[in-house]
């Protein structure tokens, strides 16, 4: 019986009706299959005619897909702090004993922590809202209350955290706090009519619910305690780049302080005290994060150029394969393993390990004793992404976000289809996309550090005490952008790079292939400028690799390469 399914252009039938390929799909067809997947492959055909399928040219159906978020907002609250108990000792023959109200629990924090393993932000994304847990009010019997349960939030290595706003209730009463503590009352000046205002910490007690509302007006309540407090709100705005796994998870909001029991305020005057003081409230805080993916290669191209295909050359990568623009529409990443320790490595390479202090500020850059100064890389990753086209910056295509995968990786592979025009003219628009994402990038540097140079700390609630403790801006890496925000494109042209060149197995391509070659000679010996147009770019030793990554065909030089150039 002929197929009912009408015959869509090729191109988009296996994008979007991937199961209509599935090998056991109801409407496969031999013609559609054949037709629609293949590009010029140079695969054998079985007798039938139909291509045989194998792990370089797969079936549009064979992938794996894990979910992906690079992006996610989101809400965090600390917990507030328990109320203090205001209660009596009550026993046989003891009707009015003495005060013996427990204290409230202090609020949980949320916490942040890069830890390896985590490799998408989808969970965040979802979530949208982290809460720790609240304190627990002190109960009579000098019971305390429980202590609110800390939450940390795991994200992957490479995440940039940036503090959107913060709102902590707690900020007015303590600036007003430190002021009186400072001037010993309140300027007259701040009341209305040079009226001495009203005591900021009235309503931070707790009154006995059993007394007339005459008494609670005519109570005298003492000044309330100066508490420091345990763990110091770090200072606004956060802006952490985790590019390194942080060995202790980093505080981000911390829990309110739990109220104190009546038995704090027995004096010899007040002796019963019908009063205790409330837990603070909690603040919250809007973050945003960004996963910059941290591969040691990253693979720049036009859609379909064969990045994907390469990859899974290389790799045990099973990212998704097909002739058609945008097959890929998220990042992959893939390990290549220089020495699986079983028997004699492929290569041998060795890395670079950094015994120079960490960036700004690190907490964590505790020195352990002498490091050695080169290990031995038994494998390195590759990213690939999606699809660049002319323009992208415009946001066409998927626009040009997605090389913030990249952004980070050691070198660049730039892979080009020979069999698709001008290989140079091609080499050129990518380098001239990439370039705009980096001056667009830094732009945005500069914007963000202008911002963060306004002082919020009263407003905002900082302890002023952690100024000195934590930098509110602190890079767990030393290639984090801020350090190279002037660089004029530099911190993406200065890395050092090369061309894979693919497709090479089909017809005409030798003549594009030798033009291309000849280009990137002129570039290293300083007759072409840099294919960005940047100054002072890494041109050293610009080369292009011929390869036929569909028959797995010259990729063993993209791994040889790569390795001399991550090496340096
Ligand atoms: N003949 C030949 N075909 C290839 C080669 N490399 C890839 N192809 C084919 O080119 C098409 C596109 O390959 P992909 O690897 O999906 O290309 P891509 O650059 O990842 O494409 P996007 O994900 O859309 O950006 C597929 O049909 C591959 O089979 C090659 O070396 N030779
Ligand atoms: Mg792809």
């Amino acid at each position: 019986m002929a197929c009912r399914c009408p015959r869509s252009p090729r191109v988009f039938l296996p994008f979007l009706y991937p199961s209509l390929f599935a090998p056991n799909g109801i409407c496969r067809s031999s013609a559609a299959v054949g037709g629609a997947r293949r590009h010029g492959s140079t695969e054998a055909a079985a007798p039938s005619g139909e291509p045989v399928s194998s792990r370089l040219n797969p079936a549009p159906d064979d992938y794996s897909m894990p979910n992906f978020a690079d992006k996610a907002k989101l809400s965090i609250y600390a917990g507030a702090g328990g109320h203090g108990c205001i209660s009596f000792l009550r026993e046989a023959f003891m009707d009015d004993g003495p005060a013996n109200g427990g204290d409230g629990g202090h609020g949980g924090n949320v916490y942040i922590q890069a830890v390896h393993g985590e490799t998408s932000l989808h969970k965040l994304a979802r979530r949208k809202v982290v809460r720790a847990g609240r304190g627990k009010n002190g109960q009579g019997s000098s019971r305390s209350g429980q202590r609110g349960e800390d939450v940390i939030i795991a994200v992957p290595v490479g995440t940039v955290v940036r503090e959107i706003s913060r709102d902590d209730p707690e900020a007015p009463s303590r600036f007003l706090r430190r002021r009186i503590r400072k001037r010993g009352t309140l300027p007259a000046e701040e009341g209305p009519d040079g009226e001495p205002i009203e005591d900021p910490d009235r309503d931070k007690w707790l009154l006995y619910p059993g007394m007339s509302s005459t008494d609670m007006k005519r109570v005298a309540l003492p000044r309330l305690p100066h508490r420091d407090r345990i763990f110091l709100q770090p200072r606004a705005p956060v802006h952490l780049d985790l590019s390194r796994p942080t060995p202790r998870p980093i505080l981000l909001a911390a829990g309110g302080l739990g109220g104190l029991g009546n038995p704090h305020f027995v004096t010899r005057t007040t002796p019963k005290p019908m009063f205790a003081t409330k837990g603070e409230r909690a603040m919250s805080m809007e973050i945003e994060l960004e996963l910059k993916l941290l591969a040691d290669v990253g693979l720049v191209g036009l859609p379909n150029a064969g990045k994907s295909t390469l990859l899974r050359s290389i790799t045990n990568s099973r990212t998704r394969v097909g002739d058609w623009a945008f097959t890929t529409l998220q990042p992959n990443i893939g390990t290549v393993v220089l020495d699986n320790n079983k028997g004699r490595p492929a290569l041998t390479s060795y890395r670079r390990v950094s015994n120079a202090p960490q960036s700004r500020g690190d907490p964590f850059n505790v020195p352990t004793g002498p490091q050695p100064e080169f290990e031995r890389r038994t494998r390195f990753t590759i990213a690939d992404i999606p699809g660049l086209i002319e323009g992208a910056h415009l946001d066409k295509g998927l626009g040009i976000a997605f090389l913030r995968h990249v952004e980070r990786a050691g070198v660049l592979a730039f892979v080009v289809d020979l069999s698709a025009g001008n290989a140079v003219a091609a080499l050129k628009a990518l380098w001239t996309e990439v370039g705009l994402y980096a001056q667009m990038r830094e732009d945005e540097e500069r914007e963000r550090q202008r911002q963060a140079v306004v002082d919020w700390s009263a407003a905002a609630g900082t302890d002023v005490a952690d100024d000195t403790f934590w930098p509110s801006t602190m890079g767990l890496g030393d290639d984090s952008l801020p350090a190279a925000v002037d660089a004029g494109g530099l911190h993406i042209a200065g890395k050092p790079w090369f061309v894979v060149a693919t497709k090479g197995d089909l017809p005409d391509t030798q003549a594009n292939f030798e033009e291309l070659r000849d280009y990137l000679a002129a570039v290293s010996r300083g007759e072409e400028p840099h294919p960005s147009g940047v100054e002072g770019a890494w041109t050293r030793d610009c080369t292009a690799i011929p390869v036929s990554a569909i028959n797995g065909q010259g990729v063993d030089r993209v791994v040889h390469w790569a390795v001399g150039l991550l090496d340096g």
